[in-house]
């Protein structure tokens, strides 16, 4: 029976940091990614309806996105390298309104992050390549998107940019308004 280690994290009400427990053998290793009862008992109850996958480069920075009108709960996770992911609170009625929460999600600690409904996310490539991928708990509306900078100076996320790190930065990403 594996299990997982879930803890809400930055002092954000709903934001979780998740760690399975990972099952190693001669033959590399398993690990149960998501579970609904088990995350259900920890206060995760949602229903994921797509799942997503992208691959980047080191210095690659998508981000902060949300939906308006289809906000997206997001299980957010590292199945290969390594990113510097955030989430920022967009929540009008949350005590943490506009404070933003990171950390680093690797293949190693093979740890997730759940970020609800109501949040901005996005994420930094640390390692050479990153494979990202993401359960989401609405479908994807591309004329509800909506986001902000990744450098909103009233944010102020402290992204570890790594001396001599390019930043690969869409076109759609580097034309955000700020906050
Ligand atoms: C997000 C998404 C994109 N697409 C398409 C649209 C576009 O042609 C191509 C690339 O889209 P984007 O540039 O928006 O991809 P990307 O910048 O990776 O967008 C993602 O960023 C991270 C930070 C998130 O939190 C996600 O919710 C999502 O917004 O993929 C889909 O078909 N379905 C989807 O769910």
């Amino acid at each position: 029976m594996s299990n997982f280690r879930i803890e809400s994290c930055g002092e954000i009400d709903g934001l979780y940091c998740i760690w399975p427990q990972v099952f190693g053998d001669q033959r590399g290793c398993f690990f149960e990614v998501y579970q609904y009862e088990k995350f259900k008992e920890a206060g995760l109850d949602m229903i994921f309806v797509q799942d997503n996958q992208s691959i980047s480069t080191r210095g690659v920075l998508r981000g902060l996105h949300y939906q308006k009108k289809h906000p997206q709960g997001k299980l957010v996770r590292v199945q290969k390298g390594r990113v510097f992911d955030v989430a920022v609170d967009l929540r009008n009625d949350s005590r943490t309104y506009g404070k933003w929460y990171g950390t680093i999600l690797d293949d190693v600690q093979k740890n997730m992050l759940y970020i609800p409904e109501g949040f901005a996310h996005g994420f930094l490539v640390l390692s050479e390549t990153a494979e990202f991928s993401y359960k989401c708990t609405d479908y994807y509306h591309p004329e509800d998107e909506a986001g902000f900078m990744w450098n909103d100076e009233k944010i102020g996320i402290k992204w570890p940019i790594e001396e001599g790190m390019e930043l690969i930065i869409s076109d759609k990403d580097k034309n955000y308004n700020s906050f």
